[in-house]
């Protein structure tokens, strides 16, 4: 379970949210501060963050634009360095996961070379990280497989929907096998058709994958659809208000969004947000 400024209380139901109390630690951030200089005075973008997240969770931070959400994601994976605190990525400091692929990094667009067939982009972080062709090829068949896109090995991006190429993305971030996905944001531009669609596969290759997630976004009905924990922001410092373990099942259904509990849940959330003025 993520552990913030205020705990979460366990449940006992196994068909709950929570998987098992021997999950490892998959992140742990201690006080972690961040301050971006700027010639207009210092942005403190993430101020005084406590969490810990538990290998096989799926794990949203959601909250209002600038509130430092894409900013976590990206001190997670090593892209931004703390001003201050401490930051573990499955016991190993951060720079040492990244060099050591330990995640997937699937961005707010698709990303994809588009001189690059899309074998030849999912086979691009085998190809640096020096996998034989063989492993690159066997790789890319299941994971194009695992998205939906086993006919579109040799299509360019430009020939997929956006959605398409989202998928293509995830695949590409799933051929490393990372234990950890870090996802910021990555249905954000879709229709809503195609987002419910790809958030249904998201959890689908989640649970099949038994990964631990990492997810941005603005939406607390995607949020609580597929989150096992949200993590409610605010900004002006970015800080982390709560930290919510879902009651609703691991593994959801877009039925559930009728359900009672889900509207409890995303009232909750809402709730969250609404406190101390966080929704601009
Ligand atoms: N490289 C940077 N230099 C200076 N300030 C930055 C930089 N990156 C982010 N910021 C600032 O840090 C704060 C947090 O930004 P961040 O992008 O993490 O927010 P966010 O919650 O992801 O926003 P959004 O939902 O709009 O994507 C904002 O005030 C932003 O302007």
């Amino acid at each position: 379970m993520p552990v913030a400024q205020q705990p979460t209380t366990l449940s006992n139901s196994d068909q709950l949210a929570t998987k098992s109390k021997s999950q490892r630690e998959m992140i742990n951030i201690d006080n972690l501060s961040l301050i971006f200089p700027s010639k207009d005075g210092d942005v403190h973008a993430l101020s005084d963050i406590n969490l810990t997240i538990k290998s096989g969770d799926f794990v949203s931070f959601i909250g209002p634009s600038g509130c430092g959400k894409t900013t976590l994601l990206r001190v997670i994976a090593d892209l931004e360095r703390p001003t201050s605190g401490t930051l573990k990525v499955n016991g190993t400091d951060a720079e040492d996961a990244r060099l050591n692929r330990l995640y997937g990094y699937v961005f707010q667009a698709p990303a994809l070379l588009p001189w690059r067939n899309i074998e030849q982009n999912c086979a691009l972080p085998m190809e640096i990280s020096k996998q034989s062709k063989e492993h690159q090829s066997n790789q890319i068949d299941k994971y194009l497989k695992m998205v939906g896109l086993q006919d579109f090995h040799k299509k360019f991006p430009w020939q997929l929907s956006g959605g398409m190429q989202q998928r293509a993305s995830i695949a590409r971030a799933l051929c490393l096998n990372p234990d950890l996905l870090l996802m910021d944001e990555p249905f954000g531009a879709l229709d809503e058709i195609t987002r419910d669609h790809m958030n249904m596969e998201l959890l689908r290759i989640w649970s099949e994958t038994q990964k631990t997630v990492v997810f941005v976004t603005h939406s607390i009905d995607e949020a609580v659809l597929l989150s096992t924990h949200i993590v409610v922001m605010s900004p002006r410092p970015g800080r982390i208000m709560k930290v919510i373990e879902s009651p609703l099942p691991r593994l959801k259904t877009l039925a559930l969004r009728d359900q009672p509990e889900f509207h409890a849940l995303a009232s909750e959330i809402r709730s969250a947000l609404a406190h101390e003025h966080a929704i601009d």
